[in-house]
């Protein structure tokens, strides 16, 4: 059934200062890309819906605005605002503008609500929705791409572990925050002869190795244990509360839990193990980057004894 929509034409001849008769003033509000009605704030009977809101909703037939405007409700929204459009002697107050997604239709409205007075003394409520459904999708995808850029500025995009950046800035807060009795450990690790992985059997690979070889080490680890991708083939797991013995038991967990069993690719198996380097200290005063130096130069001793193996530096602690 087509509705027959009242739209607004002036008047012949008619001038700027001329009044404009009741249905010149109907004619605008049908007129309106947007939605306006009127409900009685004690009965909520919808006294007025102007064309906009009856494509949207239908004819009111004398029901009640949470009748027609909204979806399931068996008496007034529990959202209705009407107490907020009156002043504390009850008398129309300022306007209140919100944005709402209707129950009915699903669509975002910036509803712009005020109360006034009918011509018969009684209080009713008019509101006028404007549909900002598109607004708010382009709003939600901006947020998530906030979100995702946000994201990508700590973490990894390849493993989801923190990068190098966020490692840096993790153990710096960690660290001021720490008993200075406590101590603090840090491994770095490198996966042997990954070269070789790339090279026979493509980038992508690498990459699932990689993957791999991360949510192995993760699953050994507690919450509280800061494990990063530092950069190529290479992690950085730092251990707050961690003397050089624990790490270095620690350490020798992720060396077996990565050779325990093979990796696979493609439908092949192959081995895959890492060299392990473990630094700690304990001591009011933490040089991090001295600590992450004598971890790596432990980390190329194992690789220089024939990789697979966990070194300890000494002289850190
Ligand atoms: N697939 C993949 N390869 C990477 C990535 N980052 C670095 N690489 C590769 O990692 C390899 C590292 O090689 P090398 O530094 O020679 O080390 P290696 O072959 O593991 O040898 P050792 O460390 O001495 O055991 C290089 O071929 C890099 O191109 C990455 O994100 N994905």
């Amino acid at each position: 059934m087509t509705r027959k929509i009242p739209t607004f034409q002036a008047h012949e001849g008619a001038t700027a200062s001329a009044s404009p008769s009741a249905q010149d003033l109907l004619g605008i509000l049908d007129s309106l890309d947007a939605a306006v009605y009127a409900s009685d704030m004690h009965s909520h009977e919808l006294l007025f819906l102007n064309a906009y809101g009856r494509r949207q909703w239908g004819e009111p037939a004398g029901r009640k605005c949470w009748q027609v405007l909204q979806e399931g409700q068996s008496g007034p929204c529990e959202f209705c605002n009407n107490p907020q459009l009156l002043d504390e002697r009850g008398r129309p107050g300022p306007a209140a503008v919100w944005e709402f997604q209707n129950t009915q239709d699903g669509r975002w409205y910036q509803c712009r609500d005020q109360a006034i007075v009918w011509s018969d003394g009684r209080l009713v409520r008019v509101e006028i929705a404007t549909d900002i459904t598109e607004r708010k999708a382009l709003e939600d995808a901006l947020k998530a791409s906030h979100r995702r850029f946000e994201t990508l500025a700590y973490r990894d995009e390849l493993t989801q572990l923190l990068n190098r950046r966020a490692f840096f800035s993790v153990c710096r807060e960690q660290l001021a925050s720490r008993r200075s009795a406590d101590p603090f450990a840090v491994v770095l690790i490198d996966v042997d002869h990954f070269k070789a992985i790339n090279d026979s059997l493509g980038h992508a690979a690498g990459d699932q190795v990689l993957r791999e070889v991360a949510g192995r080490f993760q699953a050994e680890l507690r919450s509280d244990d800061i494990l990063c991708r530092f950069g190529g083939e290479e992690f950085a797991l730092a251990l707050p509360g961690n003397s050089l013995d624990a790490a270095a038991e620690l350490a020798e967990r992720l060396r077996l839990a990565l050779r325990s069993r093979p990796l696979a690719y493609a439908g092949q198996r192959f081995d895959g193990t890492a060299s392990f380097g473990v630094a700690a200290v304990a001591g009011d005063e933490v040089d991090l980057d001295a600590l992450i130096k004598a971890a790596d130069q432990a980390m190329y001793r194992a690789k220089r004894q024939g990789r697979d193996r966990v070194c300890t530096a000494s002289g850190v602690e």
